[in-house]
């Protein structure tokens, strides 16, 4: 499939490809979701025990996760704190994409997938059999490599995660604000009936973030936001996702080590076997890393 193709899997989600080329479900109208709640009506997000650092809003203890034997990330320990930008780097393979999924269960759709230990947003295991991964996902928004629009009108793709809310909302008005949010309002108010096809790629990743953050998340994950765009469109996401960092949560996986140095306030470096080694303040990874691995890696003698 292309990055714009979608077609139906058997219980009606729509399915497409996300940059990787792993297949990933949007709900659609028909979800079971009928509650505002944060993980579905029997979520409680006291429920549980709190995590260790109150402040974290996501929090990892033992994570593993393995496709079928193949070990993609090791006993990580993670404490991310609310706000701001965390950038995950490491070479190719070390598991950032991995991580990303794991956080709103993305990996659930990978067959070959499977998840040991404890991760928590918000102090409540998401691996918990009462939490609804639909749910979950709203929460947690995600944008992908490559900028995936569905083959709809502006206004439908930013309108699209809210038709599986119960709740009553003014569909144009929450439109305007994603829209306005994401830094594209200005760019499309003329043509919100138009296909997000005919959008820029730039533009397309913009009208990607809206649909994201349409639902309210708390948490905006990104994997490599901006690697398939030009150092324009690529420079007006990174003001962007500094401004939205402001409000929401924002993990980002990138490749490019300038790219987290400018735009994230802490950096976790994945390196090979999914071990993290280091976790700290952006500014003390890149100057002065506690692992002469991780100094290896950003100096570029590896990976
Ligand atoms: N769907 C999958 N099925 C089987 N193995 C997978 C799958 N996705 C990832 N892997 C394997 O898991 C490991 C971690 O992959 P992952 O994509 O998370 O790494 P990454 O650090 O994001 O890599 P890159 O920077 O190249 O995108 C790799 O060994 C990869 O081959």
């Amino acid at each position: 499939m292309t990055r714009n193709d979608t077609r139906k899997s058997d219980d009606g989600d729509e399915q497409r490809t996300d940059g990787s080329g792993t297949t990933v479900s949007e709900p659609t109208a028909r979800s079971d979701a009928t509650s505002d709640s944060l993980l579905g009506d029997s979520f409680d997000v006291n429920s549980g025990s709190l995590p260790a650092d109150a402040d974290a809003v996501i929090e990892t203890r033992g994570l593993d996760v393995f496709y079928d034997d193949v070990q993609a990330l090791q006993n990580v320990d993670i404490q991310i704190p609310e706000n701001g930008v965390t950038a995950l780097i490491g070479p190719s393979g070390c598991g950032k994409s991995t991580f990303l999924r794991c956080i709103n269960r993305m990996n659930d759709l990978i067959d070959a997938a499977r998840v040991e230990g404890e991760l928590r947003f918000e102090g409540k295991n998401v691996y918990d059999g009462d939490v609804d991964p639909v749910a979950l996902r709203r929460k947690i928004g995600m944008v992908f490599q490559s900028p995936n629009p569905f083959p709809k009108s502006i206004r439908d793709n930013v309108a699209f995660g809210l038709q599986v809310q119960d709740k009553a909302v003014d569909v144009d008005e929450t439109v305007h604000r994603a829209l306005e949010r994401a830094a594209l309002l200005e760019e499309v108010e003329d043509q919100l009936d138009s296909s997000g096809l005919d959008l820029s790629g730039g533009q397309q990743q913009r009208l990607c973030i809206a649909r994201a953050i349409a639902p309210d998340p708390d948490v905006l994950l990104m994997d490599e936001p901006a690697s398939a765009l030009d150092p324009i469109a690529t420079s007006k996401i990174e003001d962007l996702i500094e401004d939205l960092a402001e409000e929401y949560t924002v993990i980002i996986v990138t490749h490019n080590m300038q790219q987290a140095a400018r735009i994230s306030d802490k950096t976790a470096v994945f390196l090979t076997g999914g071990e993290l080694v280091e976790f700290g303040d952006t500014d003390k990874i890149f100057e002065n890393p506690e692992h002469d691995r991780v100094e290896d890696y950003i100096t570029g003698k590896f990976g």
